[in-house]
């Protein structure tokens, strides 16, 4: 959908980007990383045609952006920025039907999409509709923005560090709203950020970028198994390992699991197994059976706590694993029922 053709921008004799070529495919949450002053937010600019390339393309849909006028092209494109840019003299709801007035969408429609973005980015309409910036936390304007930016309904949209001012826990809340509003909406998104496990969170692909030339384009898991060099090991970091468990879903690794009855707990009979789980007879986890020679030990437990779950990332499973000195835990559903279990053997062989 988006196709860069060695594109090349120089600033006061500074390359700043030297001969980039990118594909970013349609639908596709595609991140941009680098250090600073790398050319990430020159290169998304000129995708909206808010800066110039001295030389090479840019089509999107096929169609080469020089020959559309960067007007028209910026109203089919959202575009997110970490200072928000939200006018202060508007409420919220006239930031966010700046660009559907401009394109003059129907005026009912436009006021029925602001309560549906609100919605979206989590920001109850009715509190928050005739609020001013002035009268907004930086994660509800930083929603705002993105709401403004979905609201003439773009295809694409561009995001440059849109969290990067926000506290850890909001970054993270806005990071997994990103992710669903990805799923949902299906837009092509494009973002800029130097965070790189923010890269690796969200990211479908990841283009990390240098001096302005792209060093390694690739999914988050094959970018952490073959870093192309030394430059991408770093940048990465030395818990490389953990970050790529770290994408991984504890419900494609889980195996099945050996239990008993609790009725039946007393007749377990030795087997090569270290230990068999407990189970009633809803098939909730209880606890369960160290079996060691001349020994049989039954601890109980409360699967909340010592359980994981089919959505836990295999860094939560080693995690656990760790802070419970265990080697194995059991995967449960959300009422407690045994669906599996993980070891740390399985972790470290088969990823
Ligand atoms: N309009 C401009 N005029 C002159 N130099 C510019 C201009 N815009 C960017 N630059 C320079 O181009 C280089 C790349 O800037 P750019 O903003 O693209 O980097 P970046 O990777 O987004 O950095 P950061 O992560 O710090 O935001 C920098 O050296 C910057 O000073």
């Amino acid at each position: 959908m988006i196709k860069i053709v060695d594109l090349t921008k120089t600033f006061n004799n500074h390359t700043v980007l030297n001969n980039i070529n990118l594909t970013i495919k349609k639908g596709e949450l595609f991140v941009l990383i680098g250090p600073s002053g790398s050319g990430k937010t020159t290169l998304l600019k000129m995708i909206n045609k808010m800066e110039t390339p001295d030389a090479g393309k840019i089509f999107i849909n096929n169609e080469n952006i020089s020959k559309i006028k960067g007007t028209q092209l910026r109203r089919k494109i959202g575009y997110v920025i970490q200072s928000i840019g939200l006018l202060p003299h508007m409420s919220v709801k006239d930031n966010i039907l700046i660009v559907p007035k401009l394109i003059k969408m129907d005026k009912s429609m436009a006021e029925r999409r602001v309560y549906e973005l609100l919605e979206l980015v989590e920001l109850e309409p009715e509190q928050y509709i005739n609020k001013y910036p002035h009268q907004l936390s930086g994660g509800e304007a930083q929603r705002v923005g993105i709401a403004r930016a979905l609201a003439a309904d773009p295809p694409i949209v561009l995001m440059d560090e849109p969290f990067g001012a926000l506290d850890p826990i909001t970054k993270s809340r806005l990071q997994n709203q990103i992710c669903q509003i990805h799923k949902t909406l299906k837009k092509t998104i494009v973002f800029v950020t130097h965070d790189i496990d923010e890269a690796i969170k969200i990211g479908q692909r990841i283009a990390i970028i240098k001096d302005g030339q792209i060093i390694q384009t690739d999914s988050p898991q094959d970018m952490l198994s073959k870093p192309k060099n030394s430059f991408i090991a770093t940048f990465l970091g030395s818990d490389r390992a953990l970050k790529k468990l770290s994408k991984l879903l504890v419900k494609e690794f889980k195996k099945k699991a050996d239990y008993v009855l609790q009725d039946e707990k007393e007749e377990v009979i030795q087997t090569n197994k270290k230990y068999v789980w407990v189970v009633d007879k809803k098939s909730i986890l209880k606890g369960w059976i160290y079996l060691s020679e001349n020994a049989k030990q039954f601890t109980e437990i409360d699967h909340k706590t010592f359980a994981l779950n089919d959505n836990e990332t295999l860094k939560d499973a080693v995690s656990k694993m760790v802070a419970q000195s265990v080697k194995t835990l059991p995967v449960c559903d959300k009422n407690g029922k045994l669906t599996g279990e993980i070891s740390l053997t399985d972790i470290v062989t088969k990823t």
